[in-house]
């Protein structure tokens, strides 16, 4: 439902060229949460304003529904943006209004008539827990009320699409998860396309269906997220990773498994879903007398699926430990030598 097809974005500023988005290519599907996740300055909020046109793109092309977006007249664009609804890091609340008429901004400019702003706005306000802070003003709001008053604004005139400007960085740990839950609930419920962006691979790996992954402008990989996880493909996703799974492994460790003789291996095994690997671990002990030992060992949820990994120490004739990889490959689990350690 939303296409970018080879979308570029260039500032010029006294005579500086900034390329912020190099021909980008995504296609968002309908009801899914995407996530777009890079370090500060790889061109995200470029990108993610490039959708709704908050920022015209310099060339390429972007579809909402099948419609052109370069072809909108300034109505039509103002039609076309109450479908999409949007929330900022810092909120962007009418500090002079309360939390009432800060959700009921945006109805009243559609001039919706008074007694059905009532009823939205108090719909919205139940959904996002805040029925009893109508009559407060923002600066009487912790920061995760403010994010749900933003919520709750955004989604007033009932958008198919709502963008999301790194929504939880400016939150504490527990307050994050409670709007991404609030963000689930609200995809789930109302089926809205949700495109985020972040700089935290928990953001993603909690919520997101697929990703692209950003550096220096350009999308360098997209995809599922569990397929992100399981098999990235550049170093930029693997530091990004890394931020879940904080697997580096000790030097002073490296060095005590460094053994005379015998071939020595770090394996990094990756699981999806219900592979239980105690069992293979005991198989491969039984089938070919290997005993690797567990080096490290992390299990978390993404999304609805579990992934886990185990960074495995196995000593042994080469030949036998070759023969053992091949079983584990042969479980579903992913195996990647590490380290050669002999
Ligand atoms: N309005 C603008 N004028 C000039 N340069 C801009 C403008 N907006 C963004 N840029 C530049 O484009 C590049 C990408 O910025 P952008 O804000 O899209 O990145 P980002 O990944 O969202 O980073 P952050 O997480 O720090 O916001 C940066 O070099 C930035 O300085």
């Amino acid at each position: 439902m939303i296409e970018l097809r080879n979308v570029s974005k260039t500032f010029e500023q006294k005579g500086v060229r900034v390329e912020a988005v190099k021909q980008a290519n995504i296609q968002i599907h309908k009801g899914e949460i995407f996530g777009v996740i890079g370090y500060s300055g790889a061109g995200k909020s470029s990108l993610l304003r490039c959708i709704n046109y908050l920022e015209k793109p310099t060339s390429g092309s972007i579809q909402i529904n099948g419609v052109e977006m370069s072809q909108l007249n300034e109505n039509d664009l103002r039609m076309m943006r109450r479908k999409i609804g949007m929330i900022f890091q810092h909120f962007n609340l009418l500090s002079s209004g309360t939390v009432y008429q800060n959700v009921a901004a945006p109805l009243q400019l559609a001039k919706v008539p008074r007694k059905m702003i009532d009823a939205k706005v108090r719909e919205l306000l139940e959904l996002v827990g805040l029925e009893d802070k109508e009559k407060s003003y923002p600066r009487q709001l912790s920061g995760g009320q403010k994010q749900r008053v933003a919520i709750a604004r955004a989604l007033a005139n009932d958008p198919e699409i709502l963008l999301c400007d790194e929504a939880t960085s400016a939150l504490d740990p527990q307050t994050t998860e409670s709007i991404l839950d609030l963000l689930l609930d609200i995809n789930r419920k109302y089926e809205i396309t949700i495109v985020l962006i972040t700089h935290e691979m928990h953001v993603i790996k909690k919520i997101c269906d697929r990703v692209a992954v950003m550096d220096n402008g350009r999308i360098v990989e997209q995809g599922s997220v569990i397929d992100l996880f399981y098999s990235p493909q550049t170093n930029t996703s693997r530091k990004f990773i890394q931020g879940v799974f904080d697997m580096e492994i000790p030097e002073l460790l490296l060095s005590k498994l460094r053994n005379s003789g015998k071939t020595s291996l770090l394996l990094r095994a990756s699981f999806i879903g219900e592979s239980v690997t105690e069992p293979v671990l005991a198989d491969l002990t039984a089938k070919y007398g290997l005993r690797p030992s567990i080096i490290y060992g992390n299990i978390t949820q993404i999304k609805e699926s579990i992934f886990g990994m185990l960074v495995l120490h196995i000593t042994g004739d080469r030949v036998i430990i070759e023969n053992g990889i091949r079983f584990l490959k042969e479980q579903n689990l992913k195996i990647e030598v590490i380290q050669d350690v002999e």
